[in-house]
């Protein structure tokens, strides 16, 4: 049986430790998304730091310096794990916080946990050097590792009764998790190409001349790079406009995780779109006040509101 937030009984010692340790890795390590996160309620949030920390671990054997047949196993293991949590075969004892914190969510709220096995399938597309011809192609794969975290965060978050409600929402937190990681490729353009990898797709890549990659802090010779840059980000707008239909089917505290979570990376795109060449010079990110106030109006529902409201008219 799925317990409601208010029901939920006291989680016990090891219980909280577990979950402790996955606030710590999300604190130190989603410089975005922690702003989001820290807005829930405390089982919503300790259930979402018990995926993130899951995700991270994924990403971060994708992301490492190991061999591939290396990384290939360890991805396993994360499957392997994820099939113990899904038969209850964890429990409190076990030696892995991030095990016993996945469980006790998965317990308490009903996450649809093959969402993890999509992001692994996502993270080993990664370790096959996979690239990907067109948008569609790369949208399979930013599915996998972003569209369905957005569905997976449903499951903590709850939306309105009603499967239509429950099947819309899925779709919203789908295409938002799109519009999330499409940004996130454009800020990493030059990381990923210093570590061997194209996620943008290369019939876009052609169309603006720019097919010989992204090595250094200048676009290819004769390439139109601010015109592939503004294009993706007119498609990753489009995205976020569609995903936001997600917010009036949220709880307030939800809808401002979402809202910030999303308004950061919204805010990331707008500096992309200012200055396309940013992305081969570094890192674009934003200064931590600002996050912070993207984080407050999200709680206040400012950056959301009149989006919220468009959506509402539309469906009356
Ligand atoms: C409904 C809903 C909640 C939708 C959102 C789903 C979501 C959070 C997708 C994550 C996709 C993404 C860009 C991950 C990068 O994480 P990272 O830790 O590498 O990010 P960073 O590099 O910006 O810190």
């Amino acid at each position: 049986m799925i317990r409601t937030v208010e029901s939920q009984p006291p989680a016990s010692a090891p219980v909280l430790a577990a979950y402790s340790y996955c606030e710590a890795v999300t604190g130190q390590q989603a410089r975005n998304f922690a702003y989001g996160i820290r807005l829930l309620p405390t089982p919503k949030r300790r259930a979402m730091s018990a995926l993130y920390a899951f995700s991270r671990r994924v990403d971060d054997i994708g992301d490492g310096p190991l061999a591939n047949d290396v990384k290939v196993a360890r991805l396993e293991d994360t499957r392997a794990l994820l099939t113990r949590v899904r038969d209850g075969a964890v429990d409190e004892d076990d030696t892995d916080p991030v095990a016993v914190a996945l469980a006790h969510a998965a317990e308490h709220f009903p996450i649809p946990l093959g969402g993890l096995d999509e992001l692994i399938d996502g993270v080993q597309m990664d370790v096959r050097g996979e690239t990907y011809e067109t948008w569609d192609d790369l949208k399979v794969y930013c599915r996998c590792v972003a569209g369905a975290i957005g569905r997976l965060s449903l499951g903590v978050f709850g939306t309105e009764p009603g499967a239509r409600g429950a099947e819309r929402a899925s779709e919203y937190a789908d295409t938002l998790g799109l519009a999330l990681q499409l940004t996130n490729i454009l800020r990493d353009v030059r990381e990923d190409a210093e570590g061997g990898r194209t996620y943008l797709p290369a019939d876009d890549l052609a169309k603006f001349g720019c097919s010989a990659g992204f090595g250094g802090p200048t676009p290819p010779e004769g390439s139109d790079f601010a015109g592939l840059v503004h294009f993706e980000v007119r498609r990753a707008r489009a995205l976020f406009a569609e995903g936001y239909r997600l917010l009036p089917l949220l709880d307030r505290r939800s809808g401002a995780c979402v809202a910030a979570m999303a308004g950061i990376y919204r805010r990331l795109l707008d500096r992309i779109e200012r200055d396309p060449g940013a992305v081969l010079r570094g890192r674009v990110s934003l200064p931590g006040r600002e996050k912070a106030y993207v984080a407050v109006r999200g709680l206040s529902g400012l950056d959301t509101r009149h989006l919220t409201r468009r959506t509402v008219r539309r469906r009356a």
